[in-house]
């Protein structure tokens, strides 16, 4: 603000002072110009005035002496002078020149007289001057004087008049008074009251000069040069005309015109005082300088309130242009900067697509150095394919004229200058530029984003763990193979395979080993497969392949023999040698199925018959599967209802003691008795309930109804050995399992002593670390654990040792053949000797006759259990055959009630 006041007041200053030189200036200017103009024109005014008085001077002077002259030729008094001169009494003679001189006098003589050759008078009129103050000589032929007598100019002149034969007859004395040239020298007032005119005649020594209007006597004898400076009168008797600045006789400084009287001898000048002179001439820069020091005052008062708001407007609009300015190169700085560091690539197009300009980053972009781009074509930058799309973006906005139109964006394949493809995003606006329709291009390299996009579609798409086609990427494949195969009337297979034991080994192994084995199968399937044919994931252990093109049923056949070739090969992962074969559905289109549904189900189905008929088997779909699918479904569904409906029940089968042939518990096996169906097999109903999560409630319902049985026999004192239950492994996956037992056997009331679990093997495997903390919280508890289907998984001794398990029972499998098998036998026996080794009891299973009872005897088998002993009862008969057991250890034959 202040700084703003400063400037503002200097440059008022400034201005006042340019104002005031200026005007000094212009006043010397005129002051000088209107100085010599003046002195020109009074200088020129006084030469005019003299040589006006000088020519009345010579007139006046030439006058008289032609009056003189006519006096002196006049015939009649010359005629009388001749006579008087011949008689000199001739009265009339006399009588006659005096009337002449008397007529003549009034024609403006002051004195005629005629006088005889001898000077002597004949006739006068008139008054003689007398003693006259000055009278100086004319120069001419006759002797003529001027003279200054009674304060006039008197002119004296005579004359010798002569007859006709020249001969003298007499004289003729005029004298004429000039009061015209004396009031001519007296009166110059005009001239001012220092102007004075001054009418001087040459003497030898200096002049004579004649009384003028200011010094009013007669000078004589004054000197031609004065104080070394020659006097204007000298000039005039030298015939000079003209003007000078000098000074008088009275020391003055004056300007005097000088100029001779004719041939007279007599000079003539005119002075006024320098002072007075031009005194006119400065009174009138006087005035002249007051009008310019009262616009000078004007001049700065204007400057005041009319020049200084525009000077501070100047000003204000001043710094106004300058922040304008300043603001306009922030702007255009700040454009640049952005233009130069926004991650687009922005390019300025002509119509015609000739690049006019762009930024830093397009030419990035493209590889090109600073200004390598200029000028060129933007169709060279993009990819053919490109530029119909492109064409036609740039024609929709040339035919809509549509300016400022948000743009749309697109992408392009852009060419770099090395010829490599890029992916961009490209937008396109327009503008208007000095008439001109211009174009800009904003490019955004989008190699990233598509790098991400295929990595997000790779992943939505894909199994992470085998990176196979998942589910949704299979079915699109499978769309695009019957659109594709549609019009060609080919045939494709969707095969479905389903890996055996591979629930076992993932359960008994662990989760790491499975999904390493599931890598495997992937990489095998890939490997016997055909570049074109799909392999994908279903999930699980399931994985579907599509083989595209076959011509005949045969030539899937072919190809499935071919996986399931490789897939039973040995895998040998983490220094396991793993088995593991599969069961494959193969369904063909078109025959068994037009869309992708049929075409999966009917796989699947087909899978499962294969897998129904035993292992590493194959089957292709035939519309008679359905039944089958369609069977499990009608389970699944009646077994919902089943609780509810109350078609459970348990059955229970004896444990006895090998030693004391005591029944040392019962397992409780679940019973299905549906009002249509009748009795429903566990081995039918307990994997569809397994596969559909019914095995929870089920399971809790087991339990429970096991614990209730247990208070009932306790009750009635029937039975007071354990009842074991079996638990499923989506059972045993529950967290809170322990709870929910805990909360039943509570509920119920029992001494969990009085309580045993089977779970298998690989069960505990699955989770090692929480299984093994679950059993030991029930086992804590006092509930006993068998290890069910011993044998069968990959039964690992050192696991062994820290599961908390009581008990391991022999499968029956090894069981049944014992007394023909040596090598279940020398199993069964190696099972035997290994947990007693770790102090564990071991049960054997299935025991149906007299000589596998006697083995297992002999091998120190604790328990067994089987139809030799007893079949499943329900719980009224299950423990009154007590005493009968006792009496079984000396039966040789199986007992024949059969009720299960
Ligand atoms: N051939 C022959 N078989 C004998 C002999 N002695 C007993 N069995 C049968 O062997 C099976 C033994 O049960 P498991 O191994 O636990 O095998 C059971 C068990 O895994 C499952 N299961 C049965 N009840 C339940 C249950 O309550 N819960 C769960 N999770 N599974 C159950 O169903 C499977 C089949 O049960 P069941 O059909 O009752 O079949 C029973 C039983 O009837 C014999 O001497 N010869």
């Amino acid at each position: 603000m202040h700084t703003r006041k400063r400037r503002e007041r200097r440059i008022s200053i400034i201005a006042g002072l340019i104002l005031v030189t200026l005007t000094l200036v212009a006043s010397l200017s005129i002051f000088l110009v209107m100085e010599h103009q003046a002195e020109r024109i009074v200088n020129r005014s006084l030469l005019l005035s003299l040589e006006s008085r000088t020519h009345l001077f010579d007139a006046k002077i030439q006058q008289r002496l032609d009056a003189n002259q006519l006096v002196a030729t006049r015939p009649f008094i010359i005629a009388q002078l001749k006579q008087l001169d011949a008689n000199p009494d001739d009265f009339k003679a006399i009588k006659s020149l005096q009337l002449a001189a008397d007529t003549l006098l009034p024609t403006g003589f002051s004195l005629i007289r005629f006088s005889m050759p001898d000077r002597h008078t004949a006739a006068a009129a008139g008054i003689a001057a007398v003693h006259p103050e000055l009278t100086v000589p004319l120069r001419l032929d006759t002797a003529v004087h001027l003279m200054w007598s009674d304060s006039g100019f008197v002119l004296s002149q005579e004359r010798p008049m002569l007859d006709a034969r020249h001969r003298l007859v007499g004289y003729v004395l005029t004298e004429s008074r000039l009061p015209e040239l004396t009031r001519m020298l007296r009166d110059t007032q005009t001239l001012g009251k220092t102007g004075e005119l001054v009418v001087c005649g040459n003497a030898n020594s200096g002049m004579q000069c004649f009384p003028a209007a200011l010094s009013r006597r007669v000078y004589l004898d004054v000197p031609l040069v004065q104080n070394g400076r020659r006097l204007p009168m000298a000039y005039a008797f030298e015939g000079e005309t003209g003007l000078t600045t000098t000074r008088d006789y009275r020391g003055r400084e004056v300007v005097a015109a000088y100029a001779p009287l004719g041939q007279l001898g007599l000079g003539m000048v005119l002075k006024v005082d320098t002072d007075e002179l031009y005194a006119p001439i400065y009174e009138q820069v006087r005035e002249v300088s007051y009008m310019l020091l009262f616009f000078l005052a004007a001049g700065l008062l204007m400057l005041y309130w009319l020049v200084n708001p525009l000077v501070r407007k100047l000003a204000i609009s001043e710094r106004e242009a300058r922040h304008a300015s300043e603001r306009l190169r922030d702007s255009e700085t700040r454009t640049r900067t952005i233009l130069d560091n926004i991650d687009e690539g922005l390019i300025t197009l002509a119509e015609d697509g000739t690049i006019e300009s762009l930024n830093p980053v397009a030419e990035r972009l493209f590889g090109y150095p600073p200004g390598g781009l200029l000028g060129g074509n933007m169709l060279d930058l993009i990819n053919p394919g490109n530029h119909p799309e492109y064409r036609e973006r740039i024609e929709h906005h040339v035919a809509r004229r549509d300016l400022g139109t948000p743009p749309s964006s697109f992408e392009l394949t852009a060419i770099r200058r090395n010829g490599q493809e890029l992916p961009v995003e490209a937008r396109i606006s327009d503008m208007v530029l000095a008439g001109r329709h211009k174009f800009i291009l904003a490019l955004q390299d989008i190699t990233r984003r598509k790098e991400t996009e295929a990595r997000i579609l790779h992943i939505a798409s894909h199994d992470p763990l085998t990176d196979l086609p998942n589910r949704t990427l299979l079915e699109d494949r499978i769309k695009h193979a019957i659109h594709a195969n549609h019009r060609r009337r080919e045939r494709f297979a969707v095969i479905y395979i389903d890996l055996n034991d591979f629930k076992t080994i993932n359960d008994s192994l662990g989760h790491t080993l499975g999904d390493t084995l599931l890598r495997s199968v992937a990489i095998r399937l890939k490997g016997c497969l055909r570049e074109e044919d799909t392999v994908a994931r279903q999930g699980g252990d399931e994985f579907i392949v599509i083989l595209s093109r076959i011509e005949h049923p045969d030539d899937a056949a072919t190809a499935v023999q071919k996986i399931i070739n490789t897939l039973t090969e040995p895998y040998t992962i983490e220094g396991h040698e793993l088995h593991s074969g599969a069961s494959l559905g193969i369904a063909i289109y078109p025959e068994d199925g037009h869309n992708v549904t049929a075409l999966l189900k009917n796989s699947d189905t087909a899978m499962y018959q294969a897998k129904a008929s035993g292992r590493n088997n194959y089957r292709f779909y035939s519309p008679e599967m359905d039944a089958k699918a369609a069977d499990r479904l009608m389970l699944e569904n009646n077994l919902r209802r089943a609780l509810e409906r109350n078609e459970l029940s348990l059955h229970y089968q004896p444990i006895v003691s090998l030693a004391s042939g005591e029944i040392m518990a019962v397992e409780a096996l679940l019973r299905w008795t549906h009002p249509v169906m009748g009795v429903v097999s566990p081995a039918r109903f307990i994997p569809v309930a397994e596969d559909s999560s019914l095995i929870l409630p089920i399971g809790e319902w087991v339990l429970e109804t096991a614990c209730r049985q247990i208070r009932e026999w306790d009750k009635t004192k029937q039975f007071s050995g354990r009842v074991v239950v079996n638990l499923s492994p989506r059972q045993f996956r529950q967290g809170d399992l322990v709870k929910r037992f805990t909360h039943i056997i509570e509920r119920t009331g029992i001494d969990p002593q009085r309580l045993g679990m089977e779970i298998t093997e690989s069960v505990i495997m699955e989770n090692l670390d929480s299984s093994i903390r679950m059993l030991q919280s029930l086992k804590d508890m006092g509930v006993e654990f068998s290890l069910d289907d011993f044998g069968t998984g990959y039964s690992s001794l050192s696991y062994l040792k820290r599961f908390p398990v009581d008990k391991l029972k022999i499968d029956q499998s090894f069981v049944r053949d014992l007394v023909n098998d040596h090598d279940d036998e020398a199993l069964v026996k190696a099972i035997i000797a290994m947990a007693h080794s770790l102090k564990i009891r071991v049960v054997a299973e299935g025991v149906e006759t007299r000589q596998q009872l006697d083995f297992l005897r002999e091998q120190h088998c604790d328990q067994y259990q089987g139809y030799y002993f007893s079949r499943p009862l329900p719980p009224t008969n299950s423990c009154s055959r007590k005493t009968e057991t006792m009496r079984t250890n000396q039966k040789q034959t199986p007992p024949s009630n059969r009720q299960d």
